[in-house]
């Protein structure tokens, strides 16, 4: 298939050239970079062109601070800002616990690396896509087309739409390449029990999830969890997504402030989980083999990216002259504190022997280096800083600094006695490289400080106000500077000039005892939220745009798609769809997309509900009915109280033995298959649950200790959607209400022994094209004959790769491909969404060789094969 548009012209090659010199400028008179007379291609030197306004890509403020701080060496300092002022290639990652990773890969590497050569630029570019090197068993790609020219170039399509495709299945996510560090830092094992406290948009939980579920066998769960946490319930939303194109029973999303994260500790005397647990170990208390930290910060690594922080470090461009200090430097002393407060959480929910990375995308030591050393300094010799040069050998890095300097509007601090008594309350002893208050005594002294007070101290101190402050303060000696002394050269600094990428902090610990006493009293458990948090909290999520870094790229454009009040309101949708009484339905919107029934089928099944909403449906008054005189009380919905927490959906163990057993007996399903405790929903009226998912064990285990302790933890997203109730009349016809849902498939498949059917590779493909097909427009009539036989209702049609028997069971591995259909009076219909079938379609006729047939294929009038009256999935 390789070479489709071999043939483009010369004019498509110059867009090409052009799209790749101006990704960075706006025009004021036309917003399309294709557009451009292409005359200038060094976007520091656009000033000049009246036509163009270019992102301002220098700041005196920015290079004094990172001069002064050694962030590179001198002789390094043109080459790192030349760096930063170019765009940032595109980078994505394949999923590698997908079915089709491997053929993914294999189209990269002998399709995409030669067509897009040979199509692209002449030979000009060296590498239009390369692995990373670093990155184990080539998943990790970079593109050196940015994500503007992969949207704008017409030759770069056919590789873009590959991105978006993919992406959207979940097959590959489209991330940052250094935001792919820290998860890998983090040595996970399926096994692992993983905590990821700040972890909106989701990109490495997502890379947590692949890493878990890497050799899980058909069928079969890894023994791991992640547990994806974030502050911000839109965020949160999209991190749910996110994650949601991983079809997961091994993660729950919480919505707390990570610092606060609750103790799920079950008291001596209660009975233990494992009393009521199934099998194998079970947990008394919530505690991570992996913790991660990816924690809020100022950003700045993200400047590739995202050129607009180049305009944090200024006010305005006039007091350049005058060096003001510094938005982004105010940002970065701000969020210290809650940095260090967010990490000494983490560290008390590690496990002894277990691993927690803390990362930025940062580039300021007071944001890295100095919260590392403080969390040193307070848990003792109970933790330890990894040295991990010998983990990821390619990944070119530097190590951390020992020595900084800390500075406020003009103003440095090379030692925190210097700071004046006004400035205490936003500079604290933590910030600098000895932690010390007293400085006399405190050069190169690794023991314990009055940094912890003060560090609380900066977080209630306004970093904002500080810096439009008008005091004058002496520069700080060179002579006093301070050394830390805790070996910081094991963080792991990335800067963009080293591997044409952005820039980030990582530091990794060992946590090698409990913490210390007065480290365990604090941060051991979870305390009630402190209201400088959250106004902290509110601050760092205000600027949430800054933290573009991690925002994975197709996230990025989704949101564009998709705006986060839009995600919100789906999930009310859902939330409503799900516990309304029948006469509001009316009343619920409708989304374009709808499924068999005609129902809305939203893409998240969050239980986070927007109250301002719900009050509205709280207000709404149905109307008397009239005919049979019953004056209707339905109007007032229940409050959603999950333990207590309002606002979220409870999450409910499905345990009604009379649906469950029709399930099983209509599909068939294995008694191995463990259903015991595994199946929630989010309604506790069985009648009216509409959809119930699964969840894995170590997931099970963490809900019946959330519910011992009282519903400590406040779960908007839990379990992988397993069965969905048909509500049409076709789904009336059917003896079992619930289909399998084609997330659930995948897992459950192996355990199917009935209503399950195996079809040539021409029948398969003609169900993903057309949709739906008569049982006598098959092309194998005995398999039109066998579908007949079949009774009403959700059925899985197998591709049969030659290997499969023409009776009885199903031989199921990791290469089987199936798709959830329904049998319907005369035909078969597929239950995949256009997309699945897209994608699968494209995998098919590669792996056969037909190329792409997908955009080929004329449109079919279903009428023609399907049932008149049963309309093809448009989901
Ligand atoms: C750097 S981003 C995380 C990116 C994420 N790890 C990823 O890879 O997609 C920081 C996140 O921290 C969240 N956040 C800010 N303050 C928080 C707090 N106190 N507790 C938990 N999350 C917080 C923000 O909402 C933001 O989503």
């Amino acid at each position: 298939m390789g070479g489709r548009g071999r043939g483009r012209s010369r004019t498509q090659r110059k867009h090409f050239r052009d799209g790749r010199e101006n990704v960075w400028k706006h025009s004021r008179s036309d917003s399309n970079p294709n557009n451009s007379n292409g005359d200038s291609n060094d976007n520091t030197n656009a000033n000049n062109s009246a036509a163009w306004e270019p992102f301002a890509t220098q700041n005196h403020a920015f290079d004094e601070y990172y001069k002064e701080q050694g962030i590179v060496g001198a002789e390094e300092w043109d080459a790192f800002i030349a760096s930063l002022r170019k765009p940032l290639p595109s980078a994505f990652r394949i999923n590698s616990s997908s079915q089709f990773s491997t053929d993914l890969r294999l189209q990269l590497e002998n399709d995409f690396m030669n067509s897009l050569q040979a199509e692209v630029a002449d030979g000009i570019e060296a590498e239009p896509i390369r692995p990373l090197p670093w990155y184990p068993g080539n998943l990790a790609w970079q593109s050196n087309f940015s994500r503007m020219q992969l949207r704008k170039n017409q030759t770069l399509e056919r590789f873009h739409e590959f991105l978006k495709l993919e992406n959207e299945i979940g097959n590959i996510t489209r991330q940052e390449a250094v935001s792919m560090v820290p998860p890998l830092f983090l040595d996970v094992h399926p096994e692992h029990f993983i905590i990821d406290m700040c972890a909106a948009p989701g990109s490495k939980t997502f890379q947590l999830l692949e890493i878990i579920h890497q050799s899980s066998e058909p069928g079969l769960l890894p023994g791991g969890m992640v547990v994806a946490n974030d502050v911000d319930v839109q965020r949160g939303n999209l991190l749910i997504h996110q994650t949601k194109r991983m079809c997961t029973a091994n993660l729950i999303v919480t919505n707390h402030e990570a610092q606060h994260f609750p103790s799920c500790r079950l008291n001596k005397n209660s009975c233990s989980v494992s009393e009521m647990g199934e099998t194998g170990p079970s947990i008394s208390e919530l505690q991570f083999d992996r913790v991660l930290c990816d924690v809020p910060c100022s950003g700045d690594g993200t400047l590739r990216k995202a050129p607009d922080i180049w305009r944090k470090w200024q006010s305005t461009i006039s007091d350049m002259d005058t060096y003001p200090l510094f938005k982004n430097v105010g940002m970065g002393n701000g969020l210290h504190g809650l940095q260090v407060q967010i990490a000494m959480r983490g560290m008390a929910l590690l496990k002894v022997g277990g691993r927690m990375v803390y990362s930025t995308c940062s580039m300021n030591p007071v944001e890295n280096e100095a919260v590392v050393a403080e969390i040193l300094r307070r848990c003792g010799g109970s933790v330890e800083l990894v040295d991990v040069s010998n983990e990821l050998p390619l990944l070119k890095r530097r190590p951390g600094l020992a020595q900084w300097k800390v500075c406020d509007k003009s103003s440095w601090f090379a030692s925190y006695k210097d700071v004046p008594e006004s400035k205490r309350a936003s500079i604290v002893p933590s910030m600098f490289p000895s932690g010390k208050s007293d400085t006399h005594s405190a050069l190169n002294d690794q023991g314990s400080t009055g940094s912890e007070e003060s560090c609380e101290s900066a977080k209630n101190g306004d970093s904002e106000n500080d810096i439009n402050s008008t005091d004058s303060i002496p520069p700080a000696s060179v002579a006093e500077e301070e050394i830390s002394s805790f070996p910081l050269q094991h963080c792991v600094r990335i800067v963009p000039h080293d591997q044409n990428s952005g820039a980030f902090f990582i530091a990794v610990f060992h946590k090698l005892s409990s913490l210390p006493a007065a480290a365990q009293e604090k941060w051991g458990h979870s305390k009630s939220t402190n209201q400088h948090s959250k106004r902290l909290s509110k601050e760092v999520n205000k600027d949430a745009n800054n933290l573009v870094d991690n925002l994975p790229e197709g996230v990025d454009e989704k949101a564009s798609e998709i705006s986060e009040s839009d995600i919100v309101s789906e999930s009310v949708v859902s939330h409503l769809e799900t516990n309304l009484p029948d006469s509001l339905d009316n009343k619920v919107p409708q989304t374009s997309a709808t499924d068999v029934d005609g129902d809305p089928d939203v893409g998240l099944e969050p239980g986070v509900c927007d109250l301002s909403k719900e009050n509205e449906w709280e207000e709404a008054q149905v109307p008397n009915d009239g005919e049979n005189g019953q004056q209707s009380v339905r109007g007032k919905r229940k409050l959603q109280i999950q333990g207590k927490w309002r606002g979220v959906d409870p999450v409910i163990l499905f345990k009604d033995e009379t649906i469950i057993g029709k399930i099983k007996n209509f599909y068939g399903i294995k008694e191995s298959f463990p259903f015991n405790g595994h199946l929630v929903s989010r309604n506790e009226d069985n009648n009216h649950v509409k959809r119930v998912y699964y969840i894995s064990k170590s997931v099970k285990d963490v809900l019946e200790l959330n519910l011992q302790v009282g519903q400590q933890l406040k779960i908007t997203s839990v379990g992988l959607k397993m069965f969905e109730r048909q509500t049409s009349k076709e789904g009336n016809a059917s003896p079992c209400a619930f289909r399998i849902s084609s997330e659930g498939l995948p897992l459950l498949l192996p355990y199917i022994t009935k209503q399950i059917l195996c079809a040539s590779i021409v029948d398969f493909k003609h169900l993903l094209q057309y949709k739906a097909i008569k049982f006598a427009d098959f092309t194998d009539a005995k398999f039109g004959e066998k579908a007949s036989e079949l009774m009403m209702g959700c059925c899985v049609i197998v591709l049969n790769d030659g290997n499969q028997p023409l009776t009885g069971p199903v031989h199921v591995d990791s290469s089987t491909i199936a798709i959830g259909c329904w049998r319907g009076r005369a035909s078969i219909t597929v239950m995949v969404t256009a997309t699945d079938c897209q994608e699968l379609l494209e995998r098919l006729n590669i792996r056969t060789g037909e190329g792409s047939l997908v955009q080929e294929i004329e449109p079919f009038d279903v009428k023609e094969v399907g049932d008149t009256n049963v309309n093809p999935m448009e989901i």
